[in-house]
């Protein structure tokens, strides 16, 4: 007999900060799945990095264990999703392995873009989704206008909606109700030949890669043999089993059901995000659709400041390489900064997780440039090339077309600030794809853009020009030509190819004063002049000057206390630290990130 009829898949959605971690936290206490003294906050949160900053990165999944009002024992597995945009595929696949979704809004605050999208995703995988109003505890409460909200803007009936307060644990037994009574069970053929679906993966150094799946048909037992469909490569199974929240072993994992396997695989890039696994002996003729291997967008180089660090770099990002299959490097070698990699990233944020586990984790000390996208650049001889660093953009006489990405940006926002946001659209070269009413107050601005705006500071800007208010969500839609050219930066006459950006053609002027004048602020004063450049196709557009430093920083200590003097030295040195020595003249890590800011 399958086990099928009494399980439920499902996941939460939510906005960043709206309460989806609070909840599922009051989830596990109730089923007790987690005594409230076990209880850490949070528990669904496992590294560091995502605790400090509230943000769920990594896919975590639980199997609660619940008694129902109809007297029947049920196992609700709760799939975890992350919740940032970097991250949308990853949601999309976690979502493929539900058969429906809590969709939490915070009652004071009211539907979200980044709700939306996710929302959109689950309708896409056809989930049941159960809206729930939390954080009603909240004297700014809203549930009459967020049920509206929901209504209007999804299209969802909203009157069932469940009130909730994760906060104080209000609404949660009805919530599990819900779960068990409107969320169906899941359907599959428990006798065919094996698919499961992959939805995350870590690495444990003692078992290889810890795979979370779906198993759609058939079943997965220790000892079987399964084949990965993207890849052919095949493996024995070690264990099956599900987390509640511990490892729970099983003896089968059947159809319907979500838990994990591991089978000595080596590293978590075997183990590809919406890849299908099937058996090896009665291998399924097709494999679940959704599969596409992860594109990073965002690319930078990182240097070790002390150069010493290189082997220690090296290891590092090769050991975050196997277990994050987003991330991606190759060596590459600056004039400025010596030697070092080139490393490309889902998006921002993925980037500054990574660069803070390098340094965190592995103790090192880095310089980064300025993060960039990439280009498709064809040749005069028509061959089509992907640049990643600015440097390596060939010059211009042998270029025909430098295109770049495009991104379609939905942005989510009060009306009032519906001409400042479209303004700022407008600077950071975006074409208007659609503005719409979704209440009387609130609007969808659809944007077509390049990425690279994006990138830049347009988050930052986007939040300044709307006091907060808007949310910004976007996707790729291609690669678009555009009139692009090279700024390069010389410091006392020597380029740094570190500091090259690329930029378009009308702004580069502007682009590169901001950047020479805003370099003269960061480096400190040397003892000999230093001049700062910027120059397009080697012609000088921009030129700044520091002057040479003149007095010695101990010099009015003299005669004074020699463990002040001593303070000033060890300050000195610390600030050092992030510095780097580029011909004769120490640059400060801002640097580097300066061409960010505009
Ligand atoms: N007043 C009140 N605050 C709540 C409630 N639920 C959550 N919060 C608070 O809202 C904040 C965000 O809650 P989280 O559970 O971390 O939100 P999240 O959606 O998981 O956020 P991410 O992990 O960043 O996606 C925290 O400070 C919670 O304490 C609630 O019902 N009432």
């Amino acid at each position: 007999m399958p086990e099928a009829p009494r399980i439920r898949n499902f996941s939460i959605i939510a906005h960043i900060d709206h309460g989806k971690s609070t909840l599922a936290d009051r989830l596990l206490e109730a089923t007790g799945t987690v005594s409230a003294r076990q209880m850490k906050a949070q528990f669904l949160d496992r590294m560091d990095i995502e605790r400090e900053r509230g943000i769920t990165i990594k896919a975590q999944t639980v199997r609660l264990s619940y008694r129902a009002a109809d007297g029947e024992a049920y196992a609700l597995n709760l799939i975890d999703t992350p919740g940032h945009v970097d991250f949308s595929y990853e949601v999309s696949r976690s979502l493929a392995a539900c058969e429906g979704a809590l969709l939490v809004v915070d009652a004071s605050q009211g539907v979200e873009a980044q709700t939306l999208a996710n929302v959109y995703l689950a309708l896409e995988n056809d989930l049941e989704i159960i809206p729930v109003l939390n954080k009603i505890d909240l004297p700014s409460a809203d549930p009459d206008r967020v049920r509206r909200e929901i209504e209007d803007i999804i299209g969802l009936d909203a009157s069932a909606a469940i009130l909730a307060s994760a906060k104080e644990g209000l609404g949660t037994e009805e919530i599990l109700e819900a779960v068990v009574r409107r969320i169906p069970p899941p359907g599959g053929d428990p006798a065919g030949p094996l698919r499961a679906l992959i939805f995350d993966s870590w690495f444990d150094s003692y078992q290889g890669a810890v795979v979370l799946v779906r198993v759609v048909d058939g079943a997965i037992r220790p000892g079987d043999r399964i084949r990965m469909m993207s890849t052919g490569q095949e493996y024995e199974v070690s264990r099956v089993g599900h987390f509640a929240p511990d490892a729970v072993d099983r003896d089968v994992l059947g159809a319907g059901d979500v838990g994990f396997l591991t089978a000595a695989i080596k590293s978590v890039r075997d183990t590809r995000v919406g890849d299908t696994i099937t058996g090896a002996r009665r291998p399924a003729s097709a494999p679940l659709p959704g599969f596409r291997p992860v594109k990073a967008m965002v690319f930078c180089g990182l240097y070790p400041v002390d150069s010493a660090q290189y082997d220690q770099l090296k290891e590092a990002v090769e050991k975050l390489w196997l277990n994050d299959p987003a991330f991606s490097y190759e060596p590459e070698t600056s004039s400025a900064l010596g030697f070092g990699f080139r490393c490309g990233f889902l998006g921002l944020l993925h980037m500054e997780i990574i660069q803070e586990r390098l340094e965190r984790e592995f103790e090192l000390s880095l310089i980064s440039t300025a993060p960039a996208v990439p280009y498709e650049v064809t040749l005069a001889d028509g061959t089509v090339t992907k640049i990643h660093n600015p440097a390596q953009m060939p010059p211009p006489d042998r270029i025909a077309q430098v295109a770049e990405p495009y991104v379609r940006a939905e942005i989510h926002l009060p009306k009032e600030y519906v001409g400042a946001v479209m303004r700022l659209c407008d600077e950071k070269r975006g074409t208007q794809a659609g503005m719409r009413y979704l209440t009387p107050d609130r609007v969808l601005l659809t944007y077509e853009m390049p990425f690279n705006e994006i990138v830049l500071d347009f988050y930052d800007r986007l939040k300044s020009a709307s006091r907060g208010y808007a949310s910004l969500d976007y996707d790729f839609i291609g690669w678009r030509p555009a009139d692009l050219v090279k700024l390069d930066i010389l410091i006392n006459r020597q380029p740094v190819d570190a500091l090259s950006v690329i930029v378009h053609k009308e702004k580069a002027y502007y682009r590169g004063r901001d950047l020479a004048g805003r370099l003269r602020r960061v480096i400190p004063r040397q003892l000999y002049e230093v001049v700062i450049q910027a120059a397009v196709g080697g012609r000088v557009i921009a030129r700044e000057r520091i002057p040479p430093l003149r007095k010695d920083v101990t010099a009015k200590c003299y005669g004074g206390d020699i463990t002040r003097k001593r303070k000033l030295l060890e300050r000195q040195k610390a600030g050092k630290k992030r510095m780097k020595q580029v011909g004769s003249v120490e640059i400060p890590q801002e640097a580097f990130l300066s061409v960010l800011k505009v």
